[in-house]
């Protein structure tokens, strides 16, 4: 026996539909991976702001209001990078069910585990955003004093050191962040999601 089994899904009246017809937009995940220090918080920071300011329903998602609650059982195992994933995937469907442009900046560094969260939504709900920066490049940076604290074997399973990354094959958006400005990354999305009649 599963655990679901004997839950019975009770449909709301209001549906997505109203729910973005009210809101006058469309909805979707916005999902930004890639290494610590490649700019994912930076960017997705701004970007929020921007879309915010155009009259567009948002909710960002990141370590401060996951990985200090909802996660904060969650370790840096790879077992534990899934689960963190994994419920970050559930609680972005939610939203994204509730009308709003959902930003989650998490490393993310399994390729099954994002595909799992492409899977969860319809196709035009999931923008990967490959937030592209060399170790090199996110080291220099070192905005949290992570990446030293790694060298000198006091963090371990640190992405990029000792735990690996995998780059997305086919992500909707690839930044790089050694090239483009912060303005010019959100810029980029910007484009994107007006090309695409997202907003
Ligand atoms: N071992 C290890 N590896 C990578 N990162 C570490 C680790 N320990 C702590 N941190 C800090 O936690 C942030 C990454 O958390 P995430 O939830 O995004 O990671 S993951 O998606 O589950 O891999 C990451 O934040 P960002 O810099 O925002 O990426 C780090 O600040
Ligand atoms: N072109 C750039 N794009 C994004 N961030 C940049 C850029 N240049 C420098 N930075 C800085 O690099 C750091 C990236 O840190 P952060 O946004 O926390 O990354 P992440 O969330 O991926 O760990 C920030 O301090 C940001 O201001």
């Amino acid at each position: 026996m599963t655990k679901s089994t004997n839950i019975v899904w009770h449909e709301s009246e209001v549906t997505k539909e109203d729910r973005r017809n009210l809101n006058g937009h469309k909805s979707a995940i916005l999902w930004f991976t890639g290494l610590s220090g490649s700019g994912k918080s930076a960017i997705s920071v701004k970007l929020e702001t921007a879309l915010h300011k155009k009259g567009i329903h948002t909710y960002r998602l990141d370590g401060d209001n996951v990985r200090h609650g909802l996660n904060k059982n969650l370790g840096f195992s790879s077992e534990d990078r899934t689960e963190n994933i994994r419920r970050i995937g559930e609680v972005s469907k939610l939203m994204v069910d509730a009308g709003l442009f959902t930003l989650t900046a998490f490393i993310s560094p399994y390729h099954k585990d994002r595909d799992q969260v492409r899977e969860l939504v319809e196709t035009d709900e999931f923008i990967e955003i490959y937030v592209k920066a060399s170790l090199e490049a996110c080291e220099k940076r070192d905005p949290k004093g992570l990446y030293k604290k790694a060298r000198l074997g006091e963090i371990k399973n640190f992405t990029g050191i000792d735990a690996p990354y995998e780059a997305p094959r086919e992500p909707e958006i690839t930044l790089d962040t050694t090239k483009l400005s912060i303005e010019e990354s959100v810029e980029v999305i910007l484009t994107y999601l007006k090309d695409k009649k997202y907003i």
